[in-house]
């Protein structure tokens, strides 16, 4: 099973210009509210239809604008669940499930999912009568019903309170994995998103640079747009000299970086990568002055001004003696600076 997906769709001040591509894992496309994910599962499922371009589904085209093809949402073979899980009202649990049994013909496993997804003493109830978690798992049950080739989530977790999404995460990741085709998630939730998948694109004003391993995204952003999103606390930008130096005006230091990387227009570095001690490789120094400490859990972020530099640094540390307006100095590894193109 694969998806491929090359799609533009204009609306009123928004332009989707989407290009996805991928085998049997589960993906997620991560990205600031209104950037155009929702949108993309929309289109694949067929509940709207791009301006120009391709969707295949398992080697099926489904949609195709200039062969003119485009096969009704019943005919894609994909499930999406909706952030608000648009159960039919007026039917019963069995009755939703068996509308998505419908679709596969296969009403032998309307039981078995009712028992997968404990809703055996449910069964006989509206959605009005049900929980938000309950309910999440009764439309999880007749989206599976329908044996879809491409299992589509969108936000799932969105309407559950902190408690039960994590009991809910927890069953989907077994979804998730038992699902023989893709998944595709939805989220703004960068550690769901990881948790959940093996890849993750970014998603930024209706655009991604493409699927990139979890883990090399989130230890290697190349845009600002993904340095925000995997959560590095500084952002900066940055000025690329012709020596080959680079220069953060915000902080007002210059270092020579490790691996010579053209175009770099800004950095990114953790609020956990400085130190106090002087660390064994090449490293930069950052003097300035506590200006906020805010105290979480397990730690503090520190908020320091710069010395001579005009914006702040962000800095994450158990230490405890620190003081407002107390001088500081950071050491700050080179291989911690992530250099970005955009
Ligand atoms: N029917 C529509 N007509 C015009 N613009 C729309 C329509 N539906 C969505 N949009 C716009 O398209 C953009 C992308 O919307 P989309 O719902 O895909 O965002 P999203 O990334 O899923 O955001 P969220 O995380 O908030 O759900 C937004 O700017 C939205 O306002």
């Amino acid at each position: 099973m694969s998806i491929f997906v090359d799609i533009e769709k204009n609306l009123d001040g928004f332009r989707l210009n989407m290009q996805l591509e991928a085998d049997n894992i589960p993906i997620a496309l991560l990205g600031a509210s209104g950037s155009g994910k929702s949108m993309t599962l929309r289109c694949i499922a067929g509940v709207e239809k791009p301006d120009r371009g391709k969707i295949v589904i398992d080697g099926q085209c489904v949609f195709d604008s200039e062969k003119k093809i485009n096969l009704p949402p019943q005919e894609r073979g994909t499930g999406l669940l909706f952030q608000n899980y648009a159960l039919f009202p007026t039917m019963t649990v069995r009755q939703n499930i068996m509308c998505g049994a419908r679709r596969s013909r296969k009403y032998t496993c309307v039981d078995a999912l009712i028992q997968q997804f404990g809703l055996e003493k449910l069964d006989k109830r509206l959605p009005s009568e049900l929980s938000g978690g309950q309910q999440q798992r009764v439309a999880l049950a007749r989206i599976l019903a329908s044996q879809p080739r491409i299992l589509m989530l969108d936000e799932p977790f969105s309407a559950l309170d902190a408690f039960l999404r994590w009991q809910v995460e927890q069953q989907m990741s077994e979804v998730i994995e038992s699902f023989p085709g893709t998944t595709i998630l939805v989220s703004h939730n960068r550690e769901e998103a990881y948790r959940l998948c093996q890849k993750i694109a970014v998603v930024q004003d209706g655009k991604t640079h493409g699927l990139r391993e979890k883990r090399e995204l989130f230890c290697h952003p190349k845009t600002q747009a993904e340095a925000h999103l995997v959560g590095m606390e500084n952002v900066l930008d940055a000025q690329q000299q012709s020596d080959g130096t680079i220069y953060i005006p915000a902080w007002n230091v210059s270092f020579t970086p490790q691996n010579t990387v053209p175009n770099v227009r800004a950095v990114s570095v953790s609020a956990h990568a400085f130190t106090l001690e002087e660390p064994p490789s090449d490293y930069l120094t950052v003097n300035g002055c506590i200006t906020r400490i805010m105290h979480g859990p397990t730690d503090a972020i520190v908020l320091i001004t710069p010395q001579q530099g005009s914006g702040v640094l962000h800095w994450r540390t158990c230490n405890t003696s620190l003081q407002r307006d107390q001088s500081i100095r950071l050491y700050l590894p080179l291989d911690q600076i992530h250099l970005l193109t955009e």
